[in-house]
Order: structure tokens, then sequence, then C-alpha cells
């Protein structure tokens, strides 16, 4: 509260001091009379003073009338009702002051004196009333009839009983000691009503009741002054008269401010507001006529884009798009005159392209017809490129743009309607390039990327625009064919893609091959679904590969069992070793001259739990083709050397193991670090391992091979060429890689006998190997006349179902403690050992 009359005081004293000064000079100052002798200049003074007091408070009255007419504030309509009412009194005193004209009665000082306190006395309550917050709710037409009745009961008092009022005024005496008590009380109440103001600083708009409290002090300053002056005509009456039109002035500065010009302020701050953010903000605030016309745009558009958009509808931007669909929706609304939210349109201008949002509300003038629209606009054309992008990228293959399996799906199902109506086919291809890795591999990825970027143009010039080619990852690619009368009308556009992929591939001034294999699958012959279909071709696909490579072929069942079966392997074989489903077999090797037991192939089984035993024919290629053979090598180096060091362990005989490797162990793993640590970790001496190695595995990694096969012989381990005679069969490799013993192949043994053809090749290895000073060793046999004739030929070892099948170690245990005991070739077979 105190802070309330000490803000007040800080921000008035500047006006009150002033005027408290001047008041108590005025009172020091001897009493001399100001318009003595010229009575007609002193009416005039007081009749100007007074009819500005009567227009302040006339002004009051109609400020106050407007604002309670718009807003009906409480505060207004007291205001009305008084100050039209003091207006009058006010009035009236002016007119009824000693030497004016009569008015209904003679005039005099008593009687003006009646109705200036009539008058004080009327601002006092109406003051009070608004300090109080008293509450009237009455129209302004009635109120100001209001204030007619009581203007005219004051008037009626004021001339017809004032003779009967206290004495007020005695001429040559001055002011009565009731009127100057009168005059106190009136101090004291605005003085009191001032304080009220200002503690209530809060509850009304505090630059009000400051205005309020202000004009109540100047008032009761005022009130003072006419308390005690001799005669009208004295200095100080006539200064009394300036206070109260200050007093007025200051109310109205208060009402007129509250009701006029804080609104037009706030209207003005408004619209400043609003221009400045249109004018920061990149949208287009604008107005459209009652023809849709834009009438008004903001500055967010661009000069040029102003001077297509102004005085044409929106969706006339591009008059040479007579009939523009992307705008019918915004056309259907206007029409409706209906409010419209994010609205997106397109606009096409200048071969570039905008995509824009609008929101917009229709606008009626005061008669309520319809006048046009308001609204805003947004240029969104980058969202709406970032969104037709991302929505491209979930359709399409970002690095050749062909639509990718989703679309294709998508294409299929619409495409399948149509099939089944017309009773055609539809063809799923599923191609995959060749050795791309190798090009991938040698020549960087975007040598690679580029030439599938190729590839997909080619295979596009493959097909009809009515064919769609997708590509579904790394260099696969699916292409659908549908509209086919008859299944055969496919291998002509599968032709045409392997011998267009064959042509070479010039990227970045390199020349590059490949070739396609391609498995084709037919609706609804093999598949009415897209993924069984897919699937199908993919299987297919797979047939074509293994059938050579850059050749197509159609699904069949077969496939499908295959492919099953193929599956069921590969998913097994991840989990084979952890589960311990992988044993090794052991297959005795004879030495043709001593009779002896020289050494053990190692060969790897598969206990599958539902399958039985599975050979390595079947599941080597599969673990080849994985990556798993990894895993399954390493697990069989480890295992044979364990068990070679076994056996060998405390007997003077010692048994060599031979181990076979796979091309991919070459080619993909660490070889030697494989070989290394199986012996560190076993403790075999390298010289009883023997690797198994096809030619194959040395001819296509020359360098590479030659490089590890020499650190692998610098410990001493043993190579045998194996399946000899069935590849390359190069001497120049033999030497080169310091072989020791080659493999005759059992397809050459196992009709040595009968076959000239064969005989003349075993026989022509065995000498060749013999001329360089290498060991041979027969497999696959079987029976002893074709041991004996290996004898002949001079052939150093066999290994064969002759002397024992592969068994398990413990097999091979009895086996070899049985054969022990006819050392002299009077061989044991497998039967009868087990
Ligand atoms: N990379 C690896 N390859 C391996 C491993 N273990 C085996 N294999 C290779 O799998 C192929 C099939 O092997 P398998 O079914 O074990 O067949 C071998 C012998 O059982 C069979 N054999 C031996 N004697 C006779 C016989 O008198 N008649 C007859 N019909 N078959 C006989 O020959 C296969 C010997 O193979 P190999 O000496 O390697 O040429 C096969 O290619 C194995 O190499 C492995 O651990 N890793």
């Amino acid at each position: 509260m105190n802070n309330n009359f000490s803000q007040y005081w800080k921000n008035n004293r500047r006006l009150l001091i002033p005027l408290f000064i001047s008041l108590l000079i005025v009172h020091i100052l001897p009493p001399f009379n100001l318009f003595e002798d010229r009575s007609s200049s002193l009416l005039q003074v007081h009749l100007l003073l007074e009819l500005f007091a009567v227009i302040v408070a006339i002004l009051i009255a109609i400020v106050s009338w407007y604002e309670h007419e718009m807003h009906a504030h409480p505060d207004s309509a007291i205001l009305l009702i008084g100050f039209s009412t003091v207006a009058v009194v006010d009035l009236l005193h002016a007119l009824t002051y000693d030497g004016m004209p009569k008015l209904v009665t003679e005039n005099s000082t008593q009687r003006a004196i009646f109705f200036w306190l009539a008058g004080r006395t009327l601002v006092l309550l109406t003051l009070a009333l608004l300090a109080f917050q008293i509450k009237i709710k009455i129209s302004n037409w009635l109120g100001l009839l209001f204030a007619g009745s009581c203007a005219s009961l004051i008037f009626w008092f004021g001339t017809f009983e004032i003779s009967n009022m206290p004495v007020l005024y005695i001429k040559g005496t001055g002011v009565t000691g009731f009127k100057s008590v009168y005059e106190y009380i009136l101090f004291g109440l605005n003085v009191l009503l001032a304080g009220v103001f200002i503690r209530k600083a809060d509850w009304r708009d505090p630059v009000k009741n400051s205005a309020f409290a202000t004009s109540c002090l100047i008032m009761a300053l005022g009130e003072i002054v006419f308390s005690n002056y001799i005669a009208p005509s004295d200095f100080l009456n006539n200064f009394g008269h300036l206070f109260k039109v200050l007093s007025y002035y200051v109310l109205y500065q208060s009402v007129f401010v509250s009701a006029i010009r804080q609104p037009y302020q706030k209207i003005r701050e408004s619209e400043e507001r609003f221009r400045t953010l249109t004018e920061l903000s990149a949208d287009w605030f604008w107005e459209q006529d009652a023809q849709l016309r834009f009438s008004q745009i903001s500055k967010g558009v661009s000069p040029a884009f102003y001077q297509f958009l102004i005085r044409i509808r929106p969706w006339e931007i591009d008059a040479l798009i007579p009939v523009n669909f992307e705008w019918s929706d915004y056309r259907m609304r206007s029409s409706r005159r209906e409010p419209f939210k994010d609205l997106i349109c397109k606009i096409e201008k200048s071969n570039q392209i905008y995509w824009i949002s609008s929101s917009a509300s229709p606008v009626y003038d005061e008669q309520r017809k319809f006048a046009g629209y308001r609204g805003v606009t947004s240029d969104i054309t980058k969202r709406k490129m970032s969104e037709l992008q991302i929505e491209f990228l979930a359709y399409h293959d970002s690095l050749t743009a062909l639509p990718n399996r989703i679309m294709l799906q998508d294409r299929f199902e619409q495409f399948k309607s149509y099939a089944i109506q017309k009773k055609v086919k539809l063809a799923l291809l599923f191609l995959d390039l060749d050795h791309f890795k190798k090009i991938n591999d040698s020549s960087g990825h975007d040598i690679g990327d580029a030439m599938l970027k190729d590839v997909a143009k080619r295979l596009e010039e493959c097909v009809r625009k009515i064919d769609s080619v997708a590509r579904i990852g790394g260099d696969e690619f699916l292409i659908l064919i549908p509209d086919l009368t008859k299944t055969e009308d496919v291998v002509q556009v599968v032709e045409k893609i392997i011998e267009n992929l064959q042509k070479p591939f010039y990227v970045n001034h390199r020349e590059l091959t490949t070739s396609a294999s391609v498995g084709i699958s037919i609706f609804p012959d093999d598949a009415e679904n897209f993924e069984s279909l897919r699937k199908n071709a993919d299987i297919a696909m797979y047939r074509a590969k293994d059938s050579g490579r850059n050749i197509y072929r159609f699904f069949d069942d077969g496939m499908n069992a295959d492919a099953t079966n193929y599956m069921v392997l590969r998913n097994g074989l991840r989990h084979a070793i952890e589960r311990q489903e992988l044993v090794l077999h052991y297959q005795p090797q004879l030495n043709l001259y001593t009779g002896e037991i020289i050494g053990v192939e190692a060969l790897i089984r598969w206990n599958h739990p539902e399958m039985g035993i599975v050979s390595p024919a079947k599941f080597i290629p599969i673990a080849e083709e994985s990556g798993l053979i990894i895993p399954i090598g390493d697990w069989v180096l480890k295992e044979a050397c364990r068990q070679a060091v076994a056996w060998n362990m405390g007997t003077a005989s010692r048994i060599q193991m031979a181990v076979n490797l796979s091309g991919v162990q070459f080619r993909r793993g660490d070889v030697e670090q494989s070989v290394f640590a199986a012996l560190d970790e076993s403790g075999l001496d390298p010289s009883l391992l023997e690797l198994e190695l096809t030619e194959s595995i040395l001819i296509q990694n020359a360098e590479h091979a030659l490089a590890c096969v020499k650190r692998l012989k610098s410990r001493g381990i043993k190579l045998s060429i194996d399946d000899f005679g069935t590849g390359y069969s190069s001497l120049s490799y033999l030497k080169r890689f310091d072989i020791d013993k080659l493999k005759i192949d059992q397809s050459f043994v196992r009709e040595l006998n009968t076959n000239e053809n064969d005989a003349t090749i075993v026989r022509a290895i065995i000498q060749m190997a013999h001329g360089l000073n290498l060991v041979t060793i027969a497999e696959g046999v079987e029976i002893t006349e074709i041991l004996e004739t290996l004898r002949s030929f001079g052939c150093d070892q066999v290994q064969g179902y002759l002397l024992s099948k592969p068994l398990p170690a413990a097999g091979l245990e009895k086996f070899m403690s049985a054969y022990t005991a006819n050392p002299q070739g009077e061989l044991v077979s497998a039967a009868e050992v087990d």
C-alpha cells in the first residue's frame, strides 16, 4: 500500500507541488479585487472559465457514452450520468452568476453558489461511486434521462427554493460559515477519495486510478480557495476556478485515453506487430476480392512472384494449363465459401515447380455479403521435394533409380489382377551378375557402382515399357514381364538380356565384362503370390549358376525340393560345430612296397540329428558357398592333428595324417595361421601332416598360393595333389610348388583293368611323378586285381575300400591292431574289423 502512495507521489509530484505552491502564494498575497470596477469583465472571464469546465464535463459524458456503448464498462455509466448532470449544473452556476441576465428568477451570488456547491457535490459523488466500485447497470438513454431529472431537481431547488436554503454568501462580508464548512468538508472528502484511489491502484487501470486521485486532489485544493473569499471578484475566487477546470481536464484526459486513445493505440501497436511479423515472415499473407482475385499480398512473396499473383485467381497462375487438376480441391472450397487449412497445391511456372500450402477464411462485409478470402500461403517446395525424395527412395533403389522390390511387388499385384482377368501369364526373372564380386574387389566399389548403373540401363533397354526392372540389392535384379500369352515368349527377352550383358562395359576408361545367370518363374504356373514367385525364380537362378552361369533356367518343382533341402542343410550347418555333430572318419593308406599302413586320410562326416550321416560331398559345397568352410576347416585341422598325436604317441610307427583343404580356405581364410595353430596346439610333428590340395587351388591363386605353400613347406609339412588327372595336370607347377605326392583320381582307378585309356593315363601319371621324384597314391581301390595292376605300374601307395572304408577313430584303431597281425599284405577289409 505504502508502495502505491510513494509510487503515486513520485509520478505526480511535478504537477502537485507547483499547484500547491502557487495556491500558497495566492493565499499569502494581500486580498485584492480583480474585477472591482469592471464587473462585466468578471462575468466574461467567469463565463469563459465555466463554459470551458462545462465543455470538458460534456466531453467526459460523450466519451463515457461511447465507451459504455462499445465496451459496457461499469465506470462509463457512472461518469456519463455524473458528468451530464454536472455539465448542466455548472452551466446553471455560470448563468445564475450575479450580473447575468435573469434565468427564470432573479440571479444572485447566493443562487450561483448553490449551483456551484451542487456541482462540486455531484463530482464528489460521481468519483466516490467510482472509488468504491459501485456498479450501475443502465442504458445510455436512461442514464441521460436520470441525469436530466437530477439536474431539473437541482434547478428547481436553486430557483424556487433558494430562499429556504442556508445563507451561503453575504455581500460585503463574504462567504458564510456554512459555506466555508461545506467547502472544507468537500476538501476533506476529496482528499480522502484521492487516498482511496491511490490505495486501490491495483484493481483498476493504474493510470486511470492515478488520474482520478489527481483530479480529486486538484479539486480539493480548489475548495480551500472557495472557503473564504469576500467578493466573487476576488482574485482568489477566480484562481480557484482554474483548479476546477484543471481537475475536470485531468479526469477528461484519463477517460479519453482509456476509452479512445488507448484502444486506438492498441490497434496501432497490434497492426505494427502484425505488419513487422508479416514482413519478416517468409509466408505470404493475402486477401482476395469477391471474384477470388488477389487484391493484397504481403511482402513475404518475392517481387517476381508478386507479378504473377496480383489481380489473378490462384489457379490462373499458369495460364498454359487450362484445367489444372491440382487446384480442383481449392476451387471447390472457394466456390462453396468454405474455410480451408493447409491445402497443398502445385504451381508450374517457367519450367519451375512450386508447392504451396494455403490456409484461409472467407471474409464478409457488414451486410454479410461475401467479400473474398483472407489467408496465408507458405512456399513448401523444399519440404515437398524432400517428401517426394523420401517417397521415391522408399520405392526405388538409390543407386540405379530403378524400382525396388516393394514397388515391383506393387506392380505385380496390379498386373496379377489383369492377368487373372485376361487369362494371361506373368514372368518374374531373377537375374544375378556372374562374378560381379570380383569386379568390385579388383576395381573398387565406385567402378562396381558405375557398372551396376550401366547394367540397369541395358536391362531397361532390353524390355518393353510395360515391363518393370527392379534392383533388389547387390548385383541382383528382378524383371517383371506381364501380359504373356505363352511361356516361351519370355525366352526372347531373357536371351536378349543375356546377350546384351555379355557385351563389354566401359567404366572410367576400363573395359569390364560380366554375364548373367537368370532364373524364371511363371505366374500362375509356378506360384500365385509374389514372394513364392520370387523365391522360385531365385532357386532357378541358382540352378543356372550351378549349370555353368551365363544361362537361364525355368523353375520346376524338382528344384524346389533341392532348394528346401539345401536351406535345411545350410541352416543346420551353422550350428553343427557347437552341437558337436561333426566327426572325422579315417581311411588308411597302404605302402605297396612294404605292406605297411603309412597313414590315414581324415574325411569329415556330419552326424545330422534327423538325417543321420550326411556325406561331405553334399555339405562341403554348401559350407564353401556360405563361408562356413573356414570354421569347419579349422576344426578338421585341429581334430585331425590331435588324433594323429594320440595315435603316434608312445609307438615306434609314424602314422601320417592327410587333411583335405578347400579352395575357399585358401582364398578367404588365413590357411597358414589355421595349420600352424593346429600343429602348435596339438604338438604334432609337421612332417606327419599332409595337406591335400586340388590343382585348381594352386593354378587359380598361383602367387598367393605359392607364397603360402612355401611357408607351410618351410615348417616341414607335406603337400599332395588330390584328384590328379581331372584338372590341369600341369607339370610345371608340380615342381614350382615343391609337391610331395600325387593322388590319382579314383575315376581312373575304378576301371583300370577294363578301360585301356584309364590304364594309359594312370601309367603315364606314375611315370611322370617318378620322373619328378613324387610319390604316387591311387584312391578308390576296391578290388585286389586293381591293386595288383597298380603295383605292376609302380604305384607307391593305395587307398580304398579294398583296404578299408573310412572309419571312426575307434574303428581305425581296431583295424590297425588287426592289420599289424597280417604284415605281409593279407589285406583286412573294413567289414572284417567292424
Ligand atoms: N575340404 C574338405 N573336403 C573334404 C573333407 N572330408 C571329405 N572331403 C571331401 O568330400 C568329398 C567326399 O568325401 P567322402 O564322401 O568322404 O569320400 C571319400 C572316400 O570316402 C571315397 N573313397 C575312398 N575309397 C573309396 C573306394 O574304394 N570307393 C569309393 N567309391 N569311394 C572311395 O573317396 C573320397 C576321398 O576323397 P579324396 O581322397 O579327398 O578325393 C571328397 O572330395 C573329399 O575330399 C574335409 O575335411 N575337408
